[in-house]
């Protein structure tokens, strides 16, 4: 991919600092080194159940987005294909719990979690574009890709109980996925109207931000 021509890849090197609190946290940091405290583990488990079962009707939302307004029929097919993956993943999160015991009944959302819930039902209205919540999901999927494909690459101490989670999202086809997502969102960038792109790369840092105060919450007692 030529970087000069992606939006993205140029908001990543203008946002490298943010960026790198996202996608290098301390708490992945933990996990690569394997001084990570399980009591953590287990609450980003907990909160990031209920924030992928919010994550639901938002991708549904990009999903009819990209139906409605894109012309490149490939975009819905790769959207679905994210949209489809979900099940399986509650479907992970609930035996990942019961592994850890993790009671799922009985979670209630941190504050970090909550506005993030909120941000995400923000694009679920008519009125936010399909460039703007395409790249809302491009940046979403990426960060944790970013974050858990560290955990696997090089010499790693991942604890062996973590490298299951942590090949959910860091595994190849996944990135090859985010990639796709990073094609449909610069294509769609690149003939934007200049309020659409300064609203998308607003979208952009607003979720490196969430994703640093969801970290944050899961590390923190
Ligand atoms: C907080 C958060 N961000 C991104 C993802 C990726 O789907 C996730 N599961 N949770």
């Amino acid at each position: 991919m030529d970087d000069e021509q992606s939006p993205t890849a140029t908001w990543q090197a203008k946002h490298r600092e943010l960026y790198e609190r996202a996608t290098r946290h301390p708490f992945i940091l933990s996990i690569r080194d394997g001084t990570v405290d399980f009591s953590s583990f287990k609450r980003w488990l907990g909160q990031d159940y209920i924030f992928v079962r919010e994550f639901v009707p938002f991708v549904f939302s990009v999903l009819l987005k990209s139906w409605k307004e894109s012309e490149i029929k490939s975009d819905m097919e790769i959207i679905f294909g994210g949209a489809a993956a979900l099940s399986d993943e509650l479907s992970w999160f609930k035996n990942e719990a019961s592994k850890w015991g993790v009671d799922l009944c009985g979670i209630t959302p941190f504050t970090a979690n909550t506005e993030y819930c909120r941000f995400l039902q923000s694009f679920t209205t008519l009125d936010i574009n399909y460039t703007v919540a395409a790249t809302a999901f491009w940046a979403i999927e990426t960060v944790y890709q970013e974050s858990f494909s560290f955990c696997i690459e090089g010499d790693h101490k991942t604890p062996t109980e973590l490298l299951g989670t942590c090949q959910r999202w860091g595994n190849s086809d996944f990135g090859q996925y985010c990639k796709s997502l990073q094609q449909i969102a610069d294509r769609c960038l690149k003939k934007a109207p200049a309020d659409v792109v300064r609203m998308a790369e607003e979208v952009f840092v607003s979720v490196l931000e969430h994703e640093i105060e969801f970290w944050n919450m899961s590390s923190s007692e």
